[in-house]
């Protein structure tokens, strides 16, 4: 397949600085990516990255079944705190099997399976995602050295394979509530992911918020829950 190709560029003023909105596309099937890119990062120094995975339910619509959110502001936040770097919105909705199969997952976890279960029971692998094409966008931007933000170590290593050098780790765990707990956890016990957990202790997660643009000064209670 032909690789993806940089398409265009534009200026984005965000609640977290001004960045610079770059938009990726495959020339066949048209298939979309965009990187938010602060400052000088093809100047061959290492640069902080955030590969970014599609959840419209957490980027966008608030949802506290899962960290994305709180993960997106994270970065753009630690980005913009050091005056560069680049977070790639990989648009792979519901880890790859787009947002309407997320949707049937999310409806079998509501019957008790968790997230690896119910991608199995739809006939799904755990994780349908490629990284690979992230690589290639980090090529185009000229980015050969990261220090990618992430809990998952696939992403590590697919990176690494495809030839850029992962020369650190930055850990990202935020957003730990009641409703994504059980998410945290099949992700560290079955995907190997990096996750500290809180245990409970609601002091990081209220850090976070207390800290975070987008984030209320408390992990909200949903006035219909009992
Ligand atoms: N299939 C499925 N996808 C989910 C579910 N919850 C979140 N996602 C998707 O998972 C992706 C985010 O992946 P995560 O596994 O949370 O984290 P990660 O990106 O692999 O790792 P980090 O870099 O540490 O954030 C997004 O594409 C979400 O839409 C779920 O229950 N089922
Ligand atoms: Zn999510």
């Amino acid at each position: 397949m032909a690789k993806i190709q940089l398409v265009t560029e534009a200026n984005l003023p965000t609640e977290f600085g001004l960045f610079k909105i770059v938009g990726f596309e495959f020339p066949k099937t048209k298939k979309e990516h965009i990187a938010l890119v602060m400052g000088d990062i093809a100047d061959g120094k290492p640069v902080l990255a955030r590969i970014h995975s599609e959840c419209l339910t957490g980027d966008t619509l608030y949802s506290l079944k899962c960290d994305c959110g709180f993960q997106l502001a994270t970065a753009l936040r630690q980005i913009s705190e050091e005056g560069r770097g680049v977070l790639i919105y990989h648009r792979e909705e519901g880890r790859g099997i787009g947002l309407i199969n997320k949707i049937r997952a999310y409806a079998l976890q509501d019957q008790g399976m968790d997230t690896i279960e119910a991608n199995l029971a739809l006939g799904f692998a755990a994780d349908e995602r490629n990284f690979a094409v992230c690589a290639d966008i980090f090529d185009l931007l000229a980015v050969n050295q990261v220090r990618l933000l992430t809990n998952n170590p696939a992403k590590i290593d697919t990176m690494k394979k495809a030839g850029i050098n992962v020369v650190e780790r930055v850990p990202l765990n935020v957003g730990e509530n009641r409703y994504n707990r059980a998410y945290l956890d099949t992700k560290a016990k079955k995907m190997g992911h990096y996750i500290v957990h809180h245990n409970g202790d609601a002091q990081n997660t209220e850090k976070h918020f207390l800290s975070c643009p987008h984030c209320l000064s408390e992990v909200p209670t949903p006035q219909n829950e009992q």
